[in-house]
């Protein structure tokens, strides 16, 4: 039979060995109140594992009414989150707000102050890492991210520590629970790009502001930081390269399942000898490769080391008790860790701050990787030697074409090109010769082709 939880805060009323420890929830809405939930409903499995009580002592929410609701009245609630940071017997501070700005002052302010901070938030850390991982350093305290990249998934945690002996290859993965879910509907389904948005809305998917989903720039925000903690460079969200979902076109769905391949939206970080690969764009991946299987709002990780050889992470990337899981994980962490002594914690970026690479982020037309190109040609003879001519003069080798019949009385047919590795420069110049063909009818498609082996 299983027993009987204690009271949610008997455990901070009347501690059974140490006080819990007291935490500030600075933000209750999808992922908060997800937090909340877990904490009261695990919570003597929590503190068996923590080794003492995590107590949430008060909430900020500009939205009072429905905090109250939602913890009841046991616990303050405050609709301005410093009344919750000028709490000294707060220890440790969730930000669960989202963006960069009132959230970045509140992370430095709750620094400053001698807390802990454990965050979800992917784009505060891309865009501002650097500031404040060195201002927490210089406080003594921890900034723990772990739900800020692929929600549930402890990708954070086996990256920064489970594969500390390996040099990082490459990691790639489906880091967008939002944009997974859109290709997954329409590819299943049949549904209209807006009405699948519209539901991973609904489910609690979507950032505040989608267009940070279906532009990519999400998925760049995580791409980021697991970049810094798989090469040891600093975050660097300005250089990545980013690419969203909006282009796609249901023909190309059709020609990539034909020729083998699924469309997915990648984040990839990448080894070369001159400087890491960061970017973020659709690519086809071979149809019996895992990550193309990888459906609806879960996402999947790929990390290659030189030791280990290919792991792969897979699991809820986005709603609100995936995501809770992970922030709960951090305040177990953060509960066991806080009196340790902060030189001989795991440092943030999983390297030690005074070792970092300077290793640059490369430009794209650097990267190397193969295409998948779509043209609309002139439906007359000669077009596809006077493509595959550009492609051979640019020393581009096709790995498969794939030429439509043209319909009955039309002028124009498609071509599709499936090409071997090469760099994005090279590929660059040939893609603006093709485009300059007067065969050549409307802008070239391309999609990135990741063979993931
Ligand atoms: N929803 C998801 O599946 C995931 C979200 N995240 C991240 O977690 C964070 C929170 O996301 P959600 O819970 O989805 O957002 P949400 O919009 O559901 O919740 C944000 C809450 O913060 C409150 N808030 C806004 N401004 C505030 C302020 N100045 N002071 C106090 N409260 C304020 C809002 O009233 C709302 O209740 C974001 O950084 C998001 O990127 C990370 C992983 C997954
Ligand atoms: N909007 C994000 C939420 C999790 O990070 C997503 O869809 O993955
Ligand atoms: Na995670």
């Amino acid at each position: 039979m299983k027993p009987d939880p204690a009271p949610f805060f008997d455990l901070m009323k009347e501690p059974t060995e140490m006080k819990a420890i007291q935490v500030g929830l600075l933000g209750i809405g999808t992922v908060g109140g997800g937090v909340f939930e877990v904490l009261r409903r695990n919570q003597t499995e929590i503190q068996r594992r923590a080794g003492r009580g995590i107590a949430i002592a008060a909430v900020a929410d500009l939205d009072q009414e429905r905090a109250r609701r939602l913890v009841g009245d046991a616990v303050p609630v405050f609709g301005d989150a410093r009344a919750v940071l000028a709490n000294p017997d707060i220890d440790i501070v969730i930000e669960l707000i989202g963006g960069v700005g009132v959230a970045r002052a509140l992370v430095l302010e709750a620094i400053a102050a001698g807390k802990h901070v454990v965050t979800a938030n992917k784009a505060l850390l891309a865009v501002h890492g650097t500031e404040i991982f060195q201002a927490a350093q210089q406080r003594g305290v921890m900034v723990a991210f772990e739900a800020a990249v692929a929600g549930g998934i402890p990708i954070i945690k086996a990256l920064r520590e489970g594969l500390t002996a390996n040099r990082i290859q490459w990691v790639a993965g489906i880091i967008n629970g939002t944009t997974n879910f859109i290709l997954s509907e329409m590819r299943d389904k049949g549904l209209d790009f807006a009405t699948a948005l519209a539901q991973a809305q609904q489910l609690g998917y979507a950032e505040a502001d989608p267009r940070n989903d279906i532009e990519g720039i999400d998925a760049a925000h995580k791409a980021t930081i697991l970049s810094a903690i798989a090469f040891g460079i600093p975050v660097q969200f300005e250089r990545a390269y980013v690419e969203g979902i909006t282009r796609l076109a249901a023909s190309d769905f059709k020609y990539a399942e034909q020729l083998g391949y699924r469309i997915k939206l990648l984040g990839i970080a990448k080894r070369q000898a001159s400087g890491i690969e960061l970017r973020v764009h659709p690519c086809l991946v071979p149809a019996k490769r895992l990550l193309a299987n990888v459906e609806g709002a879960m996402n999947a990780v790929m990390v290659q080391g030189d030791a280990v050889g290919t792991t792969l992470y897979y699991g809820k990337g986005a709603g609100s008790e995936p995501t809770a899981s992970a922030v709960i994980a951090d305040l177990v962490d953060v509960t066991r860790l806080h009196t340790a002594d902060p030189q001989n914690r795991v440092p943030h970026l999983a390297f030690q701050p005074d070792a970092l690479s300077e290793l640059p982020i490369l430009p794209m037309s650097a990267v190397q990787t193969s295409y998948y190109l779509r043209l609309c040609v002139a439906d007359q003879a000669g077009v596809l030697a006077q493509v595959t001519g550009i492609l051979a003069a640019a020393e581009i080798s096709i790995d498969a074409v794939l030429q439509r019949e043209a319909e009955q009385g039309a002028a124009q047919t498609e071509l599709i090109i499936l090409t071997h590795q090469t760099r994005e420069g090279a590929m660059d110049a040939a893609l603006a010769q093709m485009q300059a063909l007067p065969t050549v009818l409307a802008p070239i498609v391309r999609i990135r082709k990741e063979e993931l082996a």
